[in-house]
């Protein structure tokens, strides 16, 4: 398996041997709950300082109580030597109040509100039948400054997998930003040139996050030569004009693109398995997968804007205040991650990685 860069304008020219930024914060991530923590909080507090945490457990995450009793169990699992500032995302059903959404405005732990079509992703049964009907609450989000996170798929068995992205944006999205003009959208992990282009086309207020898995790969790297099940993550990978597009608009320096690595863990079983979970692993390794796919675009001096700048200013959060350091060196990622009897496959296992975070 081969990393695929356009040839041609994906020829590093310069590199430095090592690259300081402001430390970054992961705008999309998966923590699970229990047992687990122990092994997902410490993985992305090594290099993330915040992190927007999903709330598809279940029980979904869907009042600000709930949020913040699963903020409690996070913080309980962040080791003493690292600091981490999760901000909790809840879970939109078709039964949201406008309640919900004040009590969340008022609560600085809670950053906004996910939106999952019921049946697109993992977890998401819980999720919202009838996008047109959330009118109303979207509404008191656009009034109270709520932002509106979105999983941009729709799930209409008659509508092609690789299609249902463009699909969600033509009939749901677009229609949604221009019904209200002020409220902040995130289209959570793009995939296609159609999301890339339709963000920085909408106003100021819409914004995408962007994942290691998408900018480096495309649908070879999941079905060339066997299914390739620690590849397969949704929306799944497109083809390589689209990972050309997404790697432009990361690397572009527009701020309405910014990182959000949707590490997703699934315990091995359940994806070495007939019907594999989808979610790609990669906290281990995010950040070093970052500066290797902008190190290989010639675009380092525009990592630091992506992963540790626009997101805290879409969200109006400060950037941070310290830094870390990469250095050009080759080591491996992980093959297996064991963690309280459990096993998990990391994205991108055993293979070279050649930037890596000095400690
Ligand atoms: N991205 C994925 O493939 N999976 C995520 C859910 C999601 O972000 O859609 C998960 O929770 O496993
Ligand atoms: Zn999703
Ligand atoms: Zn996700």
């Amino acid at each position: 398996m081969s990393t695929n860069f356009a040839a041609g304008s994906f020829q590093a020219t310069h590199s430095p041997s090592s690259i300081t930024i402001t430390r970054p914060d992961d705008w999309h991530l998966h923590l699970r709950d229990g047992n687990m923590l122990g092994m997902t909080v410490p993985a992305t507090a090594r290099t993330f300082h915040r992190a927007v945490i999903m709330p598809n457990l279940v029980p979904p995450v869907t009042t600000v109580e709930l949020a913040l009793a699963y903020r409690e169990r996070i913080m309980a699992a962040v080791p003493t030597d690292m600091t981490f500032d999760p901000r909790m995302a809840l879970y939109l059903t078709q039964d949201t109040t406008a309640e919900t959404v004040r009590a969340a405005a008022q609560e600085s732990h809670v950053i906004g509100f996910k939106l999952y079509p019921a049946g697109a992703t993992t977890n998401s049964a819980a999720g919202v039948r009838s996008v047109a009907d959330m009118a109303p609450v979207l509404e008191v989000m656009q009034e109270e400054g709520v932002p509106l996170l979105v999983h941009g798929e729709v799930t209409e068995p008659e509508i092609d997998i690789f299609d249902r992205e463009k699909v969600f944006i033509d009939r749901y999205l677009q229609p949604i930003t221009e019904k209200f003009p002020r409220l902040k959208v995130v289209l959570e992990h793009i995939t296609t040139k159609d999301a890339a282009d339709f963000v920085a086309a909408a106003h100021d207020g819409v914004a995408a996050t962007l994942t290691p898995q998408h900018i480096l790969m495309n649908r070879n790297d999941l079905l060339v030569g066997g299914v390739h099940v620690h590849n397969y993550c949704l929306p799944v990978l497109k083809r390589r004009t689209h990972q050309e597009a997404l790697q432009k608009a990361a690397m572009s320096g527009n701020p309405k693109f910014f990182l959000g690595t949707d590490s997703a863990p699934h315990v091995r079983e359940k994806k070495e398995t007939a019907c594999g979970c989808a979610g790609c692993f990669s906290a281990f390794t995010a950040i070093e997968l970052y500066a290797q796919a902008f190190a290989a675009g010639n675009a380092l001096d525009k990592l630091e804007g992506f992963a540790s700048h626009f997101g805290a200013d879409f969200y109006g959060i400060p950037r941070n205040q310290d830094t870390i350091t990469l250095h050009a060196e080759t080591w491996q990622a992980p093959t297996i991650v064991e963690h309280g009897g459990e096993t998990w496959v990391p994205y991108w296992a055993g293979r070279d990685i050649h930037w890596r975070v000095a400690v």
